[in-house]
């Protein structure tokens, strides 16, 4: 797979893996970015919600670099800031202080506009509820991030990406007509079709029976170490979390372990360490809430209107989607809620 460039920008940053400041108008020219094996990284990076006695802290200093062409597990309790992380990073979510960066571009610097650009060109989503748009085919779903942002469709990357998902006898199927793990294989391959640089992933087993959570995480395996996709994913499992070449745990809103290439018996060791966490536990013992579905297609449209736990800020992409989709689209494949079409 090519990858970006680094991208030229104005501001100067500072990288916390060498402590030296550069100016990442220069990095065009150097592609320093493309070689010092950093896609995003956070520094002194804090997220605070509310105000005086309600002040809740999800990320207190957090300092945390994202490999490039890796798989990287974000694990932790239920309110550790797993999720405020990830949002952050993809420029959901807006720092209290600190910055992030992604390619070298200032994304805690960037207004609503740049945001809506860097999302729609540097970012893939995958998200647990898959998010397709349910009027549209899988085919169309899989090339509408690139009908949004109107780039050309490069179709032997498209039957390549197909195929490894293994959709090809389902592209004319509508997300109804598809069981969950072929909806969440048909985001994979949407996140995958505009070879961004890096994909976040939150959760994306978290709808799934046992058999489609490993030809999930196995694609997105496989992307890493075939094609050198960069992709940070929250995950409550540990089983998920073994298929990343590099675990984080946080906990109260600081990373307390970092592990690279962990087994899933270290994995466990470690998080049993940290105290667990009550949601895996709770799906412990036989895979309860997954199992149901396994060896059929009983998950067939679970995902449809399914969004309504997502957080503003996530909404906030489909917001973006939908503005575009509205010219991109004919008007019989326009999405009917702005945020079935979270990308
Ligand atoms: N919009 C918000 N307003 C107020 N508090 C929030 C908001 N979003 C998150 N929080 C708080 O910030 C903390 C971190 O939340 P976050 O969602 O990042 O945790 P998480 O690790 O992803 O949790 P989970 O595993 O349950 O999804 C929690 O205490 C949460 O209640």
């Amino acid at each position: 797979m090519a990858r970006h460039s680094a991208k030229i920008s104005t501001s100067t940053n500072t990288s916390p893996a060498t402590g030296t400041a550069r100016d990442a108008s220069s990095i065009a020219t150097t592609d320093a970015h493309t070689d010092d094996g950093v896609v995003a990284y956070a520094a002194d990076l804090s997220k605070t919600y509310g105000t005086k006695d309600a002040i809740v802290t999800a990320l207190d200093h957090v300092n945390v670099e994202f490999g490039r062409g890796q798989m990287t597990a974000i694990m932790g309790p239920s309110g550790s800031g797993k999720s405020t992380l990830m949002h952050c990073m993809a420029g959901l979510d807006t720092p209290t202080s600190g910055q992030v960066f992604v390619e070298g571009l200032e994304v805690s610097a960037m207004n609503q506009r740049q945001l809506t650009d860097l999302r729609r060109k540097e970012i893939g989503f995958i998200f647990q509820s898959f998010n397709l748009v349910p009027t549209l085919t899988a085919e169309e779903n899989i090339l509408l991030p690139l009908q949004i942002s109107r780039k050309p469709i490069d179709r032997a990357w498209f039957d390549q990406i197909v195929k490894v998902v293994g959709l090809e006898q389902r592209l004319g199927h509508r997300p109804s007509q598809l069981s969950g793990g072929q909806q969440q294989r048909v985001a994979c391959a949407r996140a995958m079709m505009a070879r961004p640089s890096v994909i976040f992933a939150d959760e994306p087993t978290g709808n799934l029976d046992s058999r489609s959570s490993r030809e999930v995480l196995s694609f997105l395996r496989d992307s890493v170490r075939d094609y050198g996709q960069s992709i940070v994913m929250v995950t409550h499992d540990p089983r998920a979390a073994s298929y990343a070449n590099r675990v984080l745990v946080l906990a109260d809103g600081q990373i307390t372990q970092d592990m690279h290439e962990p087994t899933y018996e270290q994995i466990l060791q470690v998080f049993a360490a940290e105290g667990g966490d009550e949601q895996h536990r709770a799906a412990e013992g036989g895979d309860n809430q997954r199992s149901a579905a396994e060896g059929n297609d009983e998950q067939h449209g679970a995902a449809e209107g399914n969004d309504n736990n997502q957080p503003d800020a996530v909404k906030q992409a489909g917001q973006d989607a939908t503005e575009q989709t509205e010219t991109a689209t004919t008007p019989s494949t326009q999405p009917t809620d702005s945020s079935e079409a979270s990308l």
